[in-house]
């Protein structure tokens, strides 16, 4: 008998052990991956503040290939495969929201624990999270300088993201494709003319739905991260310098694609 109580597997049905190399721990590096959680201090809430930064960071990365990946197939003009990619990166983006909350069960007063051993960190030096936004189209060159402290790779991959195109230079690419006019001029017919014929544009249409999701899906975090923030700092100013809480409202204004939001007032 097997251990969950079943028959014994024929030999020609163990699937998956033929190099019998693999192991579980082996091939996901846990060795690695679960020994870099070092606290700064001794306060119990800690290991919870890194383990959520280090799972966002892990998301981040998943999104910055699956991004990469749906540009891509935007400008080979394979929109269903785009589009297959941003229902995984919605859905990856609205854990990114879930889990505000796991950090949300520590006490502002636990926090303060270990606080002042963070500064001058913070999440303005999440290297990955300036990639996303540029790869997406926010590309504010101002937030290099909050990288002086960044290896030479990681300055160099930021600055390869600002040369890079965005998802809506291939979006502008796949509309082209269909020999529609993007010109700065034209862009806001052409959107209005993919809007007005679904008939004949419906997979452009959805994709512009897609991209939109991302936006707005981006905005919905930044505005629970602001809540998060304020639950836990009140007005007191961030360890990375900023005004805190107010710096961050001003961030939930910010789009990623703003023609396809003014189109809505077109239509
Ligand atoms: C106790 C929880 C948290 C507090 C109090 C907090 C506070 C802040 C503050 C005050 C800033 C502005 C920069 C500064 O002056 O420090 C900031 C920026 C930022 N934080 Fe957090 N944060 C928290 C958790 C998180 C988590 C879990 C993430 C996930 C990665 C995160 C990611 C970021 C990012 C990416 C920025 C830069 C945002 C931008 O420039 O638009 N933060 N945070
Ligand atoms: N900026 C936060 C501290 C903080 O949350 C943080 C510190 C180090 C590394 C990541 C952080 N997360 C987001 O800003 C604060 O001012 O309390």
């Amino acid at each position: 008998m097997g251990i969950d109580g079943d028959a014994p597997v024929p030999p020609d049905r163990r699937f998956g052990e033929e190099g019998g190399r693999l192991s579980y721990g082996g091939y996901l590096c846990l060795p690695a991956l679960l020994s870099q959680q070092q606290p700064q201090s001794e306060s119990p809430d800690e290991l919870l503040f890194i383990t959520i930064h280090q799972v966002y960071e892990l998301w981040f990365k998943l999104l910055l290939h699956e991004l990469e990946n749906a540009r891509e197939a935007m400008f080979a003009d394979e929109l269903w495969r785009a589009r297959h990619l941003f229902q995984r990166v919605h859905a990856v983006e609205r854990v990114l929201i879930e889990q505000v909350e796991v950090l949300e069960t520590m006490t502002p007063q636990d926090f303060l624990e270990f606080r002042s051993k963070l500064a001058p960190a913070s999440g303005f030096q999440s290297v990955q999270f300036r990639e996303l936004e540029f790869l997406s189209g926010l590309k504010d060159e101002r937030y290099l300088g909050s990288f002086r402290h960044a290896g030479d790779t990681e300055l160099a991959r930021l600055r390869r993201r600002l040369d890079e195109p965005t998802l809506w230079d291939a979006y502008l690419a796949a509309l082209s494709r269909r020999d529609l006019p993007v010109s700065d001029d034209e862009i806001m017919g052409t959107l209005l003319a993919v809007a007005r014929d679904r008939g004949s544009h419906d997979d452009l249409w959805q994709l512009a739905e897609d991209l939109l999701t991302h936006d707005e899906t981006a905005a919905q975090w930044r505005m629970r991260h602001v809540q998060m923030v304020e639950r836990q700092i009140g007005t007191k100013s961030g360890t990375g310098g900023s005004t805190g809480a107010p710096y961050l409202r001003g961030r939930t204004r910010l789009h990623y694609f703003p023609l396809l939001w003014e189109l809505r007032a077109w239509l």
